[in-house]
Formats: C-alpha cells, sequence, structure tokens
C-alpha cells in the first residue's frame, strides 16, 4: 500500500514558490466518495489530506440522515515540496479509508477532461451552445465526437474541427445505428453521451449499457409535458412559465434522475413558436450545467435522485 511521506521539518529556508494569484503551487485533484452516513467521515478526508501534505480549495459534503447516507467532493493541491503519487497512487493510498467506510470513491487529476460525444438530430442550439462553451473551457470535457441521424449539423461541428458521423435511423435500422454509435462510443473512448435535442428514443438495452453515463435535454419542466412536442402541450395548457430538464437517461422516456433545470417567465401572448424561442436559453443552461456538474464529478446518483454538490 502506497504510504504518505513522513513528515518533515521545513527547510531552514524554504524555497520561494512561484505562487500565481496566490493559489498553492502543486498537482490538482478532485476526491468524490459516497457511503453510509457515520460520525467522523469528513475528518477520515480530511485526516488523509493532511498525511499527503494537500491544501484544500474546495470541499463540499451532504448528510442525508433520511436515507443514511453520505457524499462529499473534495477539490485538492498537494503541496510541491512533497511527494506526488500522482491519481493512481494516491487511489492507491485512499481505497482501504474507502473499504473502511464501505464507500465509492474516485480521485482524478482536477486537469482531467471527460471524453464526451454529443447526439444531436435537428435544432442545432443545444450542441452549438455545448461546442462554445468546451471551446472555451468550461465544461470540464473534451468533445471528441457528434452523431446525428441527420446531416444539417455537418458544416457547424466540422468547423470546431470535431468529427462528426451521420447516422440515420428507422424503426427497421434502430438496432443497426445503435450498435453503430456502441462502437464510436468504444472508438472513441467516450466517457459520457450527451443528447442535445436528440429525438429518437432509446431501446432499453441501450439505455441499460449506458445508464449513468447519457445526459438527454427535455425541453419541458419536468414531471410537466413529457414526450413529444412538450411546448405544444404547455401553450394548449396555458404555462406561464416554461422551462427545460436535464436528466440521466433511462428505460423509462423522461423519467431519469433529474439533473439541472431551468425556467422563463412567458404570458399568453406567446404562441407555440414564441414558448420554443423562449425555452431554447432553458435548454442550453439546464443541459451546459448538467454536462458541466457530471464531468467535474459533482453529480452523485441516490436511487432515482441525484445530489449535487456544487
Ligand atoms: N430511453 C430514452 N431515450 C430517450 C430519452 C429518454 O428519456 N429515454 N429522451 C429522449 C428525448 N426526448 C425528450 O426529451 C424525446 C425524444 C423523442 C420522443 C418521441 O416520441 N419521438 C418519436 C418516436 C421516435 C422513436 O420511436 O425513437 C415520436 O415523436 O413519436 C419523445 C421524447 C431521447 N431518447
Amino acid at each position: 500500500m502506497t504510504q504518505p511521506p513522513p513528515a518533515q521539518s521545513a527547510p531552514a529556508q524554504p524555497e520561494p514558490t512561484p505562487a500565481a494569484a496566490g493559489l498553492p503551487d502543486g498537482s490538482a485533484y478532485v476526491l468524490h466518495i459516497d457511503c453510509p452516513e457515520r460520525p467522523g467521515l469528513a475528518h477520515l478526508v480530511t485526516g488523509f489530506l493532511q498525511d499527503w501534505h494537500a491544501d484544500i480549495l474546495e470541499l463540499k459534503q451532504f448528510d442525508d440522515f433520511r436515507a443514511g447516507r453520505f457524499f462529499l467532493r473534495v477539490h485538492f493541491v498537494l503541496d510541491r515540496q512533497h511527494e506526488d503519487p500522482g491519481a493512481e497512487g494516491l487511489r492507491a493510498a485512499f481505497a482501504p479509508l474507502a473499504e473502511q467506510c464501505d464507500g465509492t470513491f474516485d480521485i482524478r487529476a482536477a486537469s482531467a477532461r471527460r471524453r464526451v460525444l454529443i447526439m444531436v438530430s435537428k435544432f442545432p442550439h443545444a450542441l452549438n451552445d455545448l461546442l462554445f462553451r468546451a471551446r472555451n473551457d468550461e465544461l470540464g470535457a473534451e468533445i471528441v465526437a457528434v452523431v446525428s441521424n441527420h446531416p444539417d449539423a455537418q458544416q457547424l461541428v466540422e468547423w470546431h474541427k470535431i468529427p462528426f458521423f451521420h447516422v440515420p435511423i428507422t424503426r427497421d435500422t434502430k438496432p443497426a445505428a445503435e450498435a453503430r454509435l456502441l462502437e464510436l462510443v468504444e472508438q472513441f473512448d467516450v466517457e459520457l453521451v450527451v443528447l442535445a435535442r436528440y429525438m429518437q428514443i432509446f431501446s432499453d438495452e441501450l439505455s441499460r449499457t449506458l445508464s449513468g453515463r447519457a445526459i438527454n435535454i427535455h425541453h419541458s419542466f419536468l414531471p410537466s409535458f413529457k414526450g413529444a412536442k412538450p411546448y405544444h402541450q404547455a401553450y394548449d395548457r396555458g404555462v406561464k412559465t416554461v422551462g427545460a430538464t436535464a436528466h440521466y437517461v433511462s428505460s423509462d422516456l423522461d423519467e431519469g434522475p433529474i439533473i439541472a433545470q431551468s425556467v422563463q417567465e412567458v404570458d399568453h401572448s406567446f404562441g407555440p413558436e414564441e414558448l420554443v424561442a423562449a425555452g431554447r436559453d432553458t435548454e442550453c443552461k439546464a443541459l451546459s450545467n448538467a454536462v458541466r456538474w457530471h464531468c467535474e464529478d459533482r453529480v452523485f446518483l441516490h436511487g432515482h435522485r441525484t445530489v449535487i454538490l456544487r
């Protein structure tokens, strides 16, 4: 088992470290863990970090006493003057503690970017927003490929120098199209699939295969207006607010665990087309938040719900 370096007395005259903007100088990591709730869990994690001479930049936790579950996420920097075992070494060192509390955990380099494949059909606004945000490194993600059942988005995607795959789909070709998607997931080592207004329903098998690794944006404030044409359903209902919901994909359409939601006020003067236009920004906001929080290891699946440490 990897051992923390022995505590050393500070050197007589420590070398001045290049502390840019006052931040500690060293390798940054993110640790996240969830486990059965009991006293002392935060101390278990912070004691481990102290043993490794880490500076904590951000620590968020949630004690779900109702469900008896504990959630914690910590962003930390190792002091450059001490050993840096890398993410693998830190995982090996923390594993016995995680086992001790029956926890599920991971430790990753804070600089790591999740490899994301985006799926889209005809409406490009959510895709466009994610491409822009990823280009600005706002998402903790690298978009490695885009798949669509229509050719419309090819020029936009290839402008971003990202591979585009047109995979047409019909009821008869759905099994082959889903197999092609999984080939691309494998080929590009994809960690997250994002349905950015992809309007084809995943089979139960594909939903299970990508469970916890596929996020959809539904263009309504769920649980209202599930299924097709939610803005038309909202217009018929005479709503005064439209919204969008980013959720994990499950076999039950639009029923997956909710990650992020966003709303926008409307009024009686909005027809269906105006509701669609008003809703676009809410879709982009909810989806980009969900993708960023997932890629930054801030989302914990907790039964049918999520815990978001943001
Ligand atoms: N297994 C899942 N697949 C998909 C989900 C999901 O939650 N689980 N979300 C949809 C996106 N979506 C709403 O956000 C949605 C897309 C399409 C339809 C729909 O009914 N489409 C066609 C039928 C297409 C098909 O049979 O594949 C239709 O209009 O009749 C409803 C909601 C993405 N996939």
